[in-house]
């Protein structure tokens, strides 16, 4: 089986990467050479857009300003297209003669594997070739398909998520700081408060709420916290952000 990524920057090298334990071949489409330069062995070659055009799958990871253009010389590309590109609708793939089109959002996570990845197919993709893509994605982390209608709020929610809890995470550090702990035994305990709290949630299914409620003893540290959080308007602050993310997102759509 053989892959290309046309894109090979902050997600398509890790794309690349990940493929290549699945893939006995990946192709790499790049214009900038420097990003290249870490490829140059087995089981990666490094190729243009007419030999990519050879392989069973291709993954479109270019900023959505630059799509187009690829699109036109991969006009009527017979493989299936895996596009990760925002607001790029499958109707817009099709328009160019490409066919099997399967639209990811997929989130940084994917570096270690944990990534979330939504996917919608085009109609022509038949069974198997949803279970290639399947398969395929699975090296990278969480795959679920959903509604193409809904893309807009998966890539607020967890295209762009990540962003977001980075900065909490960042809230979090500053304050430690501030407590006197040092960066590096401050950046060990935050790292694992959210990676143990968001396991929690996963595992057990509950309502954060739920947890938030164990947590909290009458007139204890915590509820001092929450009022303070509640006072600052956090909650309202994340669902602004998510929104206007949204907004973004059917924006880039056309919507
Ligand atoms: N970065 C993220 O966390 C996420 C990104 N995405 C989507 O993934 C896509 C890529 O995003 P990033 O990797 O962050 O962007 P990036 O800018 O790091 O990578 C894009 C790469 O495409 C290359 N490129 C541009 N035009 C080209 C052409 N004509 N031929 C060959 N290579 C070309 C650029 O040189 C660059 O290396 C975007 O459409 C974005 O919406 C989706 C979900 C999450
Ligand atoms: O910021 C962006 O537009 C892309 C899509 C989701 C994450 N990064």
């Amino acid at each position: 089986m053989k892959v290309s990524v046309i894109g090979v920057g902050n997600m398509g090298s890790i794309f690349a990467e990940k493929l290549s334990e699945k893939a006995e071949k990946v192709l790499l489409v790049e214009k900038v050479p420097e990003k290249l330069a870490r490829f140059k062995r087995e089981p990666f070659e490094i190729v243009d857009i007419e030999t990519a055009k050879l392989s069973d799958y291709i993954v479109l990871a270019v900023k959505p300003q630059d799509a187009s253009s690829i699109l036109e010389k991969l006009k009527g590309y017979s493989g299936v297209l895996i596009s990760i590109v925002a607001g790029l609708k499958i109707s817009t793939i099709e328009e160019y003669g490409i066919l099997k089109v399967a639209r990811v959002m997929p989130n940084v996570g994917v570096r270690v594997k944990e990534g979330v990845l939504a996917v919608s197919y085009s109609e022509k993709v038949r069974s198997e070739e949803k279970e290639g893509v399947k398969s395929l994605l699975e090296s990278l982390g969480l795959v679920v398909e959903i509604e193409e209608k809904h893309f807009p709020a998966i890539t607020a929610l967890t295209g762009s998520g990540p962003a977001f809890v980075f900065v909490m995470t960042e809230a979090f550090l500053d304050a430690a700081l501030k407590m006197g702990l040092s960066f590096e035994v401050a950046r060990d305990l935050v790292y694992k408060l959210f990676e143990g709290s968001a396991r929690l949630l996963f595992e057990t299914k509950e309502h954060p709420a739920v947890w938030k409620h164990r947590v909290t003893s009458p007139a204890g540290t915590t509820i001092e916290g929450i009022v303070a959080m509640e006072k600052s308007a956090v909650r309202g602050g994340i669902i602004e952000s998510l929104l206007a993310s949204h907004r973004k997102a059917l924006e880039l759509e056309g919507k």
